[in-house]
Formats: C-alpha cells, structure tokens, sequence
C-alpha cells in the first residue's frame, strides 16, 4: 500500500519485473469504476493506493483485510510504501519503521468508538521490519534506517511545520518538539503508520512500513527538491520491499 495510484502503478510493473512476471495485455486497476483508489495485482502482490492520512488509509486498509479472508489468503503481509519527512538523517533516506507513534507521543492509534476514545497499541513486527532492514545494501545509492515513526492527523502544525496557513507557535518551540521527537527515537514524520501498526497487529496481520524521506525536518519545512527527483526516490522503498518479497517467495 502507498499514498498514490501513480506510485502502486510503479510498484506492480517493478514487481513484475523483479519476479519475471509478463505484463503484455498492461496492468489493469482492478477497482474498475471506483475513483477514490486503484489497485493492482502482479502474481501473488497486491499493489493498492490509500489516499492521505489514517482516515483513508485504515477505510482502504480494513477493505482489504476483508478481502483477503474472503479470498482465504494464508499468511499475508501487508507493506505501506510511503514518503515523509526524516529527522537527523539526509533527505532520500529510507526509514524501516520499528513502531508507530501518534500525535500526542503515545504508541498507541486513538479512535472515538461509540462515543469514547480507545487506544489500540502502534506495534510493528520486530523480526520483519528488522529484515527488511537488513536488506538493505552498501551499494545502494541511499542510506536505510531503522527507527520509530510519527503518524501526525495533519500535514503543517501537525507536523510541526511553520509553512502552513496557521502559525501560533515559534521556530524554537518547532525545533523543541522536533528535537524531543528525534531523541524517542522517531527518525521520521507521515500520516499514516500508528494506524496500520495498530490494525495489522488487532487483525493478526504481520506488516511494516517503508518510507523515503523528503527533507529533514531539523533543517526545514519546504519540500524542495525538484518533482523528478521526488519521483525518483519514491521508488526507494520499492527497492527494499522488492528485495524481501524475491527473498520470501524463494524460500
Ligand atoms: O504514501 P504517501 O506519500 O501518501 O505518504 C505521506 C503521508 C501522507 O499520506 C502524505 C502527505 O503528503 O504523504
Ligand atoms: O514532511 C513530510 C513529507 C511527506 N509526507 C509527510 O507527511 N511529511
């Protein structure tokens, strides 16, 4: 799973190509008329997109685990392929998430169900995330961390950032919470992994989350590098989880 359809397009024609599947007829969005998300499916990997943030993620998310019961899928593993923006380490690093922390720095993903808060703990499988890790290679053009990741509810002041619309809070307050973030551990910020820790681990489901990251936020706000370079590192994560799902088949 990832953000865009562009980008789950990318992953099912990699995949193709890294299991030496043909895709002469082209790949089809299986979602057929349905305009809010697409997916495809290349041999045993389901490719889908999930929209911004953990609303739309966990709506697609929990459509998908109920597909993949009704389909009897045995063992599935379910991969968000992500961007955010890193702490402390250079822009177009990889971060392998080791767990999911939300807004108010708790481990957990918060929901109102029936009227009241619940709180549903953020973990990662330890062994796969360290794995996918360890896929990682010193000839790749880019560096792979692991570490714990925030799911903020909002792009700007959720993120911390000073280059949105609303700004009520200072630079050194920014870099405070920011700096805080860093030293729990956090090596990156997105909008959606405390979430799917929290389901994939309720449901039963092994899963991580792979990221590039944009910028580092200890550094600044503005996304800057051009589209082409953007688009370029998005495929980053492919290339780990690309390696791990070769890796799995084969064994
Ligand atoms: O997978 P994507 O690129 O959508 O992940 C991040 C987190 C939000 O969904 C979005 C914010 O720009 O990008
Ligand atoms: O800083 C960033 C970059 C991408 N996505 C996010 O959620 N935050």
């Amino acid at each position: 799973m990832g953000g865009t359809k562009y980008r789950m397009r990318e992953f099912a024609q990699y995949m193709a190509g890294v299991l030496n599947i043909p895709t002469d007829g082209g790949l089809k969005n299986l979602t057929k008329r349905s305009q809010r998300y697409a997916m495809y499916k290349v041999g045993p990997v389901l490719a889908v997109s999930h929209g911004i943030g953990i609303p739309s993620m966990t709506t697609l998310l929990q459509e998908v685990i109920k597909l993949l019961a009704y389909a009897k899928v045995a063992n599935p593993i379910v991969f968000r392929l992500g961007t955010s923006g890193g702490l402390g380490i250079p822009a177009g690093s990889v971060v392998v998430s080791s767990w999911g922390l939300n807004g108010n720095l708790e481990k957990t993903h918060n929901i109102p169900i029936l009227g009241k808060t619940r709180k549903f703990p953020s973990i990662l499988d330890t062994r796969l995330s360290q794995e996918v890790h360890s896929l990682a290679d010193p000839s790749d053009e880019f560096q792979t961390f692991l570490g714990g990741t925030m799911g903020a509810d909002d792009f700007y002041r959720g993120q911390g950032r000073l280059d949105g619309p609303f700004c009520d809070y200072t630079e050194q307050d920014k870099l405070a919470y920011l700096t805080k973030l860093s030293e729990m551990g956090v090596r990156n910020i997105e909008m959606e992994a405390p979430a799917l820790a929290a389901m994939l681990t309720e449901a039963g489901v092994r899963g991580g989350v792979v990221c590039v990251t944009f910028l580092d936020r200890l550094q600044g706000d503005q996304v800057t590098p051009s589209k082409a370079t953007l688009t370029d590192w998005q495929n980053r994560p492919m290339i780990l989880i690309g390696r791990y799902i070769e890796k799995y088949l084969k064994k």
